[in-house]
């Protein structure tokens, strides 16, 4: 392993249902088949393909939200299906995941703060309220987020809000991997632009490694270094980003760069800018 590779997927397999007892059975379906690949340290790594390919099922396994059927994931040199309660423990801190809406991650009856605030007191090594008010204050306007958003309620924050105060939550833990599950889909082209840029921004700020999500190619050049795309579970293909658009192998690959084409606005712009298009 190269001494740079944050994270390393070989052959990672899921299959979920089947034979669960002699009275349950459900049917089986192997989301993801054959999946390999590297992240290095410092990368925006694009995990891509259409709906129902295996993204998420990836994402989450290396988050171990859920176990793979067989393959191994090696996190900075340990392979995570060995880890010892604590040290996965441990790892939950390093290893955290940004979601599509985080309006639904979060709980509605409970204040943004608090729910940041709360984070840090599960997971964290300090227990201090003030301390934790005062790096979730912070926490807060790294993201771009005036302090008064701390006492909002998740219903009061617009979508782009919403998704600063969740990477806010998964920053808050001093991550050194994120995982961004579709990060932006949901939003308007200009606040996809923004989180985007915020992202940039942090991953420069704090040397973050990202495992970056989405169903299609639109953000991709301007986003991310290097790419897999996924189709029906495995990977079909791996490149640097200027290699993909340059010279897409895969006809899948070739589709869904096709789609980018109709773009326009400012993101078709930023594409133009950088000769991709
Ligand atoms: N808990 C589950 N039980 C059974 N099948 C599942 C489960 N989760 C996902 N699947 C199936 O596994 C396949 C891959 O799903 P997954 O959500 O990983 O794909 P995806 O590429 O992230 O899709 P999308 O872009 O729509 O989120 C799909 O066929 C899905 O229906």
């Amino acid at each position: 392993m190269k001494d740079n590779t944050l994270i390393e997927v070989k052959g990672l397999q899921k299959v979920y249902g089947g034979k669960k007892s002699i009275f349950l059975s459900t049917k089986k379906v192997t989301a993801v088949k054959d999946v390999s690949f590297s992240i290095r340290e410092g990368e925006t790594f694009g995990l891509i393909g259409e709906s129902g390919s295996g993204k998420t099922t990836v994402g989450r396994m290396i988050l171990r939200l859920i176990d793979p059927t067989s393959g191994s994931i090696i996190y900075n040199g340990h392979s995570l299906m060995d880890l010892s309660k604590k040290e996965m423990a441990a790892l939950r801190k390093e290893v955290q995941i940004v979601f599509q809406d985080s309006g639904s991650a979060f709980n509605p009856r409970k204040t943004i703060g608090s729910q940041i605030a709360q984070s840090l007191l599960k997971f964290g090594d300090n227990s201090d309220s003030q301390l934790i008010h005062k790096e979730t204050l912070r926490m807060l306007e790294v993201v771009g987020l005036r302090a008064d958003f701390y006492d909002r309620y998740p219903h009061e924050l617009s979508g782009g809000q919403r998704q600063r105060a969740g990477i806010a939550r998964a920053l808050i833990l001093k991550p050194k991997f994120l995982v961004l599950d579709e990060p932006v889909s949901a939003l308007d082209v200009s606040v996809k632009a923004q989180i985007i840029n915020l992202l940039m921004d942090l991953q420069k700020e704090f040397n973050l490694t990202y495992l970056f999500i989405a169903h299609n190619l639109d953000l991709v050049a301007y986003f991310c270094d290097r790419v897999a795309v996924l189709s029906k579970g495995e990977v079909i293909e791996t490149s640097s980003t200027m290699e993909l658009f340059k010279n897409p192998k895969h006809e899948m690959t070739k589709k869904l760069l096709s789609s980018i084409l109709t773009l326009h606005g400012d993101l078709g712009e930023v594409y133009r800018n950088r000769n991709v298009i």
